[in-house]
């Protein structure tokens, strides 16, 4: 319990606090980017999405987990390179989400498979999946090195190597709170913010938001049977939750609004 108190809890704590509020900022860009007759539909259909990925965890966790980090891994990936040109965008998108979706659970599979065991997915399967994926994976970061070496754009390597780097020396959920709050949630909140026109508004209700999702978790924490532990709890609230919240997440910033409203950046 000592242990997972520091390799489990203390980073989902962080991530609960530091990262989710860059989702939150979803409210703030409904409201200020989509047409008033349209927001409520659009805050509804966000909300059935996210129950209708619960159930799906429910009932299938191994294909909820394999969607997951499929899904996860574009949204990273894609977040990391929009504000770049770049010549081979899905190259690069999948180069950089592969390190947290696909390398860093493999690379730590002793301390990651007993959270994908609590999360009640098909462990072999997913170890199995993970293996077969990761050297299709490498040869695709090393193509994009050698993209950018010949492009002469060393410094676009500096994140990804050394987030690569990185990766093997901390916790799993160590490094990835740190890219997930200081870089992806902190990079989506500046360049969201800066495109919104009332700022002081939209940060206002993206705490709102987040008080009132910190608030479900709390809830749900609290009528979880008592025989769960504090670390199992957790893995199962954060993590179904942030699978939940992504996916109408990532319809929102990477598909929705791009094509509609042209808000944000086409790839
Ligand atoms: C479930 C799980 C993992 C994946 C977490 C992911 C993929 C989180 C994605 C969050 C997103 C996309 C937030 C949106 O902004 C790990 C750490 C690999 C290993 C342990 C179990
Ligand atoms: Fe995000």
């Amino acid at each position: 319990m000592d242990h997972s108190l520091f390799t489990v809890v203390t980073p989902i704590l962080l991530m609960a606090l530091f990262g989710v509020p860059h989702g939150a900022l979803d409210a703030a860009l409904i409201k200020m980017t989509i047409a008033p007759n349209r927001q409520v539909f659009t805050f509804v259909i966000y909300s059935a999405i996210a129950l209708i990925c619960i159930m799906v965890w429910y009932a299938l966790p191994t294909v909820a987990m394999v969607l997951f980090l499929a899904l996860s891994c574009w949204h990273f990936g894609k977040s990391d390179v929009v504000d770049q040109k770049l010549s081979h965008p899905q190259l690069h998108i999948i180069a950089r989400g592969g390190i947290w979706t696909l390398f860093l659970p493999l690379i730590h599979w002793p301390s990651t498979e007993p959270i994908f065991a609590q999360l009640r997915t098909d462990t072999e399967l997913i170890k199995i999946g993970l293996t077969v994926i990761l050297p299709l994976w490498a040869l695709g970061f090393c193509a994009l090195i050698y993209v950018a070496l010949a492009a002469r754009k060393v410094k676009s390597l500096a994140a990804p190597v050394l987030a690569l780097a990185l990766v093997p020396l901390l916790p799993p959920l160590w490094s990835l709170g740190l890219y997930f709050c200081f870089w992806h949630a902190r990079r989506h909140t500046q360049q969201t913010v800066a495109q919104l026109s009332n700022r002081a508004n939209a940060r206002r209700l993206a705490r709102g938001i987040t008080a009132l999702t910190l608030g479900i978790a709390l809830m749900v924490f609290t009528i979880m049977p008592a025989e769960i532990s504090l670390d199992t709890a957790m893995v199962r609230i954060f993590f179904v939750g942030i699978f939940a919240l992504t996916v109408p997440h990532m319809i929102l910033i990477d598909y929705y609004l791009p094509r509609t409203y042209s808000f944000g950046t086409h790839l």
